[in-house]
């Protein structure tokens, strides 16, 4: 029999190295303009070290402040794994800290995204590997599960499962559907290049603006010509 909330399932289905390599250089905000908005985490899960971050989701569910599970996972997970880690939010204990990091490092792993908090930050800082969290705490971990591990998880809002294809950068992070991937692909690349076209633009002074103004009309909204409002502060006059 099945003992639910403290399960281990050790294989995923990953997407193959070149979907995930396909995202490489592509911004966080141009691949999520690319899905209606609808896939960000929550923006209080922030970059520790300013790396950025990709590759195959790894899930992992805690008690808050346990890590008995995330332990299990760091000797689990396979090189290029993300660790996506659904502490529910709590910051009330860190649930990783330097060693499991170190130790993650050696193991070849890709990276770490944790719903709930850390320690050790001075030293993770320093480390050559992405760590994104939604907080930070010395008061240390318990080690006594429950928890789960590779199951569908809710990570900073969104729902993310095992081999989702998970992306950070400074912005934040978007969780895609390994399905989704050709289509994402097309379309942010030509957002992407359209992006640099607009830098030019605005470069040369040549951006076109036209649009502001047509959707304020579009919207029923009144410009007032500066002279007059000149004049309505100095009257106080405001018909
Ligand atoms: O004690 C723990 O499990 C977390 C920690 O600080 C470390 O890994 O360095
Ligand atoms: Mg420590």
């Amino acid at each position: 029999m099945s003992n639910i909330g403290m399960r281990v399932y050790s294989n995923i289905n990953r997407p193959t190295k070149e979907a995930v390599n396909e995202f490489k250089g592509l911004p966080v905000s141009v691949i999520a303009d690319n899905m209606n908005r609808m896939f960000c985490m929550n923006p209080k899960i922030r970059p520790i070290n300013d790396k950025p971050l990709l590759g195959p989701a790894f899930t992992i569910k805690t008690r808050p402040g346990d890590n008995l599970m995330l332990h299990k996972a760091l000797d689990l997970a396979q090189p290029g794994d993300i660790l996506v880690v659904d502490a529910q939010g709590d910051l009330t204990n860190a649930i990783m800290g330097e060693l499991m990091v170190l130790w993650a490092q050696k193991r070849g792993l890709g990276g770490f995204i944790i719903d709930g908090a850390i320690r050790d930050v001075g030293a993770l800082r320093k480390m050559d590997i992405p760590i994104y969290a939604a907080g930070v705490n010395p008061r240390g971990p318990y080690k006594d599960g429950p928890g789960e591990i590779n199951v569908p998880i809710s990570c900073g809002g969104v729902v993310v499962h095992p081999g989702d294809i998970v992306i950070g950068d400074d912005d934040g992070i978007v969780v895609i559907n390994p399905q989704d991937t050709d289509e994402l692909i097309e379309k942010s690349k030509a957002k992407f290049l359209r992006e640099h076209q607009e830098m030019d633009d605005i470069m040369n002074m040549t951006w076109d603006r036209t649009w502001v103004d047509k959707s304020l009309q579009d919207r029923g909204c009144e410009i007032k010509n500066k002279s007059s409002k000149v004049k309505e502060l100095i009257t106080g006059n405001r018909d």
